[in-house]
């Protein structure tokens, strides 16, 4: 690793980071156009480079958010994305030494919480993330000649026209609000690379709102791609990619004004919260399949004191977590985790776990007794499993709902 050097890269170097990240995922260089646009959108000051003889050859970056944990209350998050070594420099330490560089900046940010999406799922564990949100692919079927029934309290569904998305929509998020865990907030540079860059290079992208007796509290994102066309057919499937709402009755809502679309064979629907039954408002719930059950969200605990006195904690007696964290090592050390609070202690472990394995119970996903049974997790106090997964237990699933 002598051989490399790793710095916060300039603004001009942005580029050459950007074009070394599309190449590691096999992709060719931004076109002029696509870079002006998406440009505006990248982090300054949190893009790290690794750099050979002075050549870029692999980078990562992350952009500030926010990030709701249970109970309610919302953390600061370094959002962590174009992550990249050129192929003919990997398996040598640099993204180690990047992922280092850039954990030890976000702990200076003062941001507790780190995220990101993996494009596998091997890469991150060793960093201290985990996996913290997990969503299933749906696929329903149209059910032409039976409709879904009328729901309980819905409201209206209208459609946007495309010059409305860009504004629209922020405002729709924002006014929905971080109100599960996992939920992520958005800043403009977000929508600026996930939407209106997609919108600028033409990409038809159709947005449906909600609105309830309050105003508009829910909205779809979606495509649709010809599936099967003859002369006196046109089938198509619906794309769901981005679909928030205040409810659950108002997603249910957006679902069943898609499955009513002429047209529609389909609706597929991306990694939506696991606790989204759509089945059961169909008139046979046979027409839906969990097309993929798959990883959402990783996350890091960056603060493991603060993330862990943030969240609020079911009804049990306490137990003491012993947290192993070998890239910050400062969040080593044992914790008393009760409803009352957290607080660093010398007492005995009931259970001793790494960092990765902690941000797999913080949200609530999985329950302690299922990562001791898997070995994630090493149980000294067998009667404190159950104490465990009652504190840690949530009411909703996790579920991050926003890609990046
Ligand atoms: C948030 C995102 O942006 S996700 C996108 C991530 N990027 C990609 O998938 C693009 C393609 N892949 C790459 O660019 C690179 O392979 C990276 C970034 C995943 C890894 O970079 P490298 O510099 O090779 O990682 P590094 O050498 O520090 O590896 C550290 C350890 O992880 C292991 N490792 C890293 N990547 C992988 C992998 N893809 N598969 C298996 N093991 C891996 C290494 O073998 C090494 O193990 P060791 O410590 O036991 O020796």
């Amino acid at each position: 690793m002598s051989d490399y050097q790793i710095r916060l890269l300039e603004e001009s170097e942005t580029r050459a980071a950007h074009t070394v990240f599309l190449g590691s995922m096999h992709n060719a260089p931004a076109s002029d156009e696509s870079w002006e646009l998406g440009s505006r959108g990248y982090p300054t000051q949190r893009c790290f480079g690794a750099f050979r003889a002075g050549r870029i050859v692999g980078s990562a970056q992350s952009f500030p958010s926010t990030m709701a944990v249970p109970g309610g209350a919302v953390l600061p998050l370094a959002a962590v994305s174009r992550v990249g070594v050129r192929a003919d420099h990997t398996r040598r330490g640099v993204l180690t030494e990047l992922m280092r560089a850039q954990l030890r900046q976000i702990r200076e940010l003062g941001e507790p919480l780190a995220s990101l999406h993996a494009s596998e799922s091997v890469i991150y564990g060793r960093f201290g993330y985990g996996v913290a949100c997990r969503g299933r692919t749906v696929e329903v079927e149209a059910s032409r000649g039976r409709p879904v029934p009328p729901l309980p309290g819905v409201g209206e569904v209208r459609i946007l026209d495309t010059e409305e998305l860009a504004t629209e929509l922020p405002r729709i998020y924002e006014r929905i609000g971080l109100h599960r865990p996992g939920m992520m907030s958005r800043p403009r540079g977000w929508w600026l690379m996930q939407l209106e860059r997609r919108l600028a290079l033409k990409e038809r992208i159709i947005a449906i709102v909600h609105s309830g007796p309050d105003g508009d509290d829910g909205y779809a994102l979606y495509e649709t791609t010809m599936v099967d066309a003859a002369p006196d057919r046109q089938d198509r499937r619906i794309d769901v990619f981005d679909m928030h709402g205040v409810s659950l009755g108002v997603v249910l809502g957006l679902w069943r004004f898609l499955l009513g679309a002429d047209l529609v064979r389909s609706v597929r629907a991306w990694l939506r919260p696991l606790d989204e039954p759509v089945e059961l408002i169909l008139p046979n719930r046979g027409d839906c399949r969990t097309a993929n059950l798959e990883d959402e969200t990783w996350l890091r605990l960056v603060d493991v004191p603060t993330a862990l006195a943030a969240r609020t904690y079911g009804v049990a007696e306490p137990v003491v977590l012993e947290v192993h964290d070998r890239f910050l090592p400062e969040n080593s050390g044992r914790y008393r985790v009760g409803k009352d609070g957290v607080e660093r202690t010398d007492a005995p472990a009931d259970l001793e776990l790494p960092v990765d394995a902690l941000a797999m119970l913080f949200l609530g996903d999985l329950p302690a007794s299922q990562l001791a049974a898997t070995g994630k997790l090493v149980p000294h106090e067998p009667a404190a499993l159950e104490r465990a997964d009652r504190l840690f237990s949530t009411a909703r699933s996790p579920h991050s709902g926003t890609f990046f």
